[in-house]
């Protein structure tokens, strides 16, 4: 940080605040991105928004881009602008004309002589050294927008770091091509923060953004964003740990005009190869450049090595079991508990609750109209055990189940997990992001339906390697033998892992849909009707292994559901609900042979025919 302050560059921009006015743009429009400027060099890789404003640019030049370059320019500024390389194309004459009339500034065609440099396509090959500023037009600002079509989805992922999504889809193209196979705006992590995108430079350009004397200032005129990269700061690609970040490039390759071996080299039509950046070609063949200098510049050891890449293909490697993590259990002898939990949709909150409940007959309160859907529901769940909650259609053992996983939140009562601060915690008070964290860790969660529970476009391995890379795994084979262990577990064919869920049939998508729960060897597995909507046989078979996978771990399981078959198949202990409460609670196999509530009799009757 302190070499940020340091820099020229930033203190110039501090100063430019109270520049005179002048230019196409105006000084409040200036303001705008100098402050946006400022904010993004505080917060690098974090996309700030900005007022953009028209440019008399057509669309596909960099309005983005020329924004932060007018917004950043004073008196002493001497400015480069180059285009595919090129400081003599179309597009670069007349942006740097536009710039050097709009601002009466010098201009300049070498990089070592310039203080701001505007790129699109290119990093130039001179090393830029402290107090130079480097501009780069943006298509696309939103690395997320590949893998989440949500704004609001995208800022929480950037919010909680969580880009497992963005994992994923690097996993689901070595899978498929055994290479990552993103040429241009290659996502790269910035100061171990934020993840972002690096615009239409090529791979061969982003290792110089890691930790460079230079600023880097990215302007996204669409999206109204400006981002940076301060001096000194870590630019990381991303990438697998056992997978290498490439360049494009070949040792063999050669300039056919100034000979260098170690710059970004286009191909020509006659198939010969040159470098993309004229200024630099130039000057090597007048020997004017500090070699040496380049060279160690160069990202010659990301250079392709096919013998090091990963196999694609079918899987063919280990299997590997997880460290099976003991699950906490308190002194008392409960892994999960959930005490006097409640919901109410409507007003009144606990006003409401007077009036309803199975004695009255209805979950609509005569008070406020709320609907009471669960009232007072309590109970706790021990290590190795599974806890049924049965009920008929609108009874709320759903909203119960809801508001334990965090996707509604509860109007009264609280709930502790063992092993988050040895259950002293009421997590209903926890915040939207660490209740999402308890269910990459600590609760598994099977849906009814595989499409709420599954990405579908993704492939059986990738929805595994979904909630490992959430979890913090960052190692690609790891990733596939564990996901390969798992498939086995639930008995989906290992020849299938790789093609997305929904070709699978709807047991397949429910084995797959319990592997990933599984992924992460959670303490708490809550399964809400896992088999309603499978054809009979296919339910038994899926039945059949949720039993074995529960006789085998010690978790602690809650299964929802209106069937007393698949309760009395699953679990040790159950809980009637009715009209939103409790009406009776019990061993599974006593309450299945000697029901006392007429309520619990008529679904042992349902049960039974
Ligand atoms: N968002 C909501 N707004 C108003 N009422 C709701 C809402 N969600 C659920 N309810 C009501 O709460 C009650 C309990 O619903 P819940 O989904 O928990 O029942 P359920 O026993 O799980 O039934 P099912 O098996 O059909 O899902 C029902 O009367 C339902 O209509």
């Amino acid at each position: 940080m302190t070499a940020v302050l340091e820099s020229r560059t930033v203190a110039g921009l501090v100063d430019a605040l109270e520049g005179p006015e002048r230019g196409i743009l105006d000084e409040g429009s200036k303001r705008e991105i100098r402050r946006a400027s400022l904010t993004a060099v505080c917060v690098p890789g974090y996309q700030v928004p900005f007022g953009s404003r028209e440019m008399p640019v057509a669309r596909g030049w960099g309005s983005g881009g020329l924004q932060v370059t007018l917004g950043l320019l004073g008196d002493e500024d001497v400015v480069k602008v180059i285009d595919q390389g090129d400081d003599d194309g179309v597009n670069a004459t007349n942006l740097r004309r536009l710039i050097v009339e709009s601002e009466r500034c010098e201009e300049t065609q070498d990089t070592r002589e310039c203080s701001v440099v505007q790129s699109r396509h290119r990093i130039p090959e001179q090393p830029l050294r402290e107090g130079q500023t480097l501009v780069l037009q943006v298509p696309v600002a939103e690395p997320l927008r590949g893998v989440e079509k949500s704004v609001s989805e995208c800022a929480r992922m950037h919010a909680e770091a969580d880009y497992s999504m963005m994992w994923v889809s690097l996993y689901e193209d070595l899978v498929r091509n055994g290479v990552i196979t993103k040429t241009t705006g290659y996502p790269v992590l910035v100061d171990d923060r934020y993840v972002m995108v690096t615009t239409p430079i090529p791979r061969w350009d982003v290792p110089r953004l890691n930790d460079s004397p230079h600023l880097t200032l990215f302007g996204a005129g669409r999206e109204k964003r400006i981002f940076a990269v301060p001096p000194y700061t870590d630019v990381e690609p991303l990438t697998f740990d056992d997978v290498r970040y490439e360049v494009e490039g070949s040792e063999q390759q050669r300039c056919v005009r100034c000979g260098s071996s170690d710059t970004f080299l286009v191909e020509s039509t006659g198939g010969e190869f040159a470098c993309s950046d004229i200024e630099w070609c130039t000057r090597v063949r007048d020997e004017d450049v500090d070699a040496r200098l380049h060279t160690d510049n160069a990202p010659l050891r990301f250079l392709p090595d096919p013998s090091a890449r990963v196999r694609g293909g079918v899987f063919t490697g280990a299997r590997r079991e997880p460290e099976v993590r003991p699950v906490p259990q308190t002194a008392d002898g409960w892994t999960l508990a959930a005490r006097g939990v409640g919901k109410v949709h409507g007003p009144g909150g606990a006003e409401a609750v007077p009036g309803t409940g199975p004695d009255a007959g209805t979950a609509i309160s005569p008070l406020t109209g709320a609907v009471v859907a669960a009232w007072d529901v309590d109970f706790d769940v021990a290590l190795g055990e599974a806890l049924g909650v049965i009920g008929e259609s609108g009874s709320g053992k759903s909203t119960v189940l809801r508001c334990l996983v965090g996707d509604e939140r509860a109007t009264a009562g609280s709930m502790y997990l063992a092993g988050v601060d040895g259950g002293t915690r009421n997590i209903f008070e926890f915040d939207d992001a660490e209740r999402r964290a308890l269910r990459i860790d600590t609760l598994g969660l099977v849906h009814q339906n595989p499409v709420d529970g599954l990405t579908m476009t993704v492939s059986a391995g990738g929805n595994i390697a979904e909630r490992l890379t959430a979890a913090g795994w960052r190692n690609y084979h790891e990733i596939r033998d564990r996901a390969a262990w798992l498939l086995e577990q639930v008995e989906v064919p290992l020849d299938r892992m790789d093609d997305p869920v929904q070709t699978f049939s709807g047991g397949m998508r429910q084995r797959v849909q319990i592997a990933k729960a599984l992924a992460t060897d959670p303490g708490v597995l809550l399964l809400d009707e896992p088999t309603t909507g499978l054809d009979a046989s296919v339910a038994a078979g899926v039945l059949d292994l949720l039993r074995t996978l529960l006789a085998e771990r010690d978790t602690a399981a809650v299964v929802v559901s209106h069937d007393f078959s698949v309760i009395e198949a699953l679990t040790d202990r159950t809980i009637v609900m009715n009209v939103g409460r409790v009406v009776e609670a019990g061993l599974t196999d006593q309450l299945f042979q000697d029901p006392h509530h007429p309520y619990t009799q008529r679904l042992v009757a349902a049960a039974r025919r």
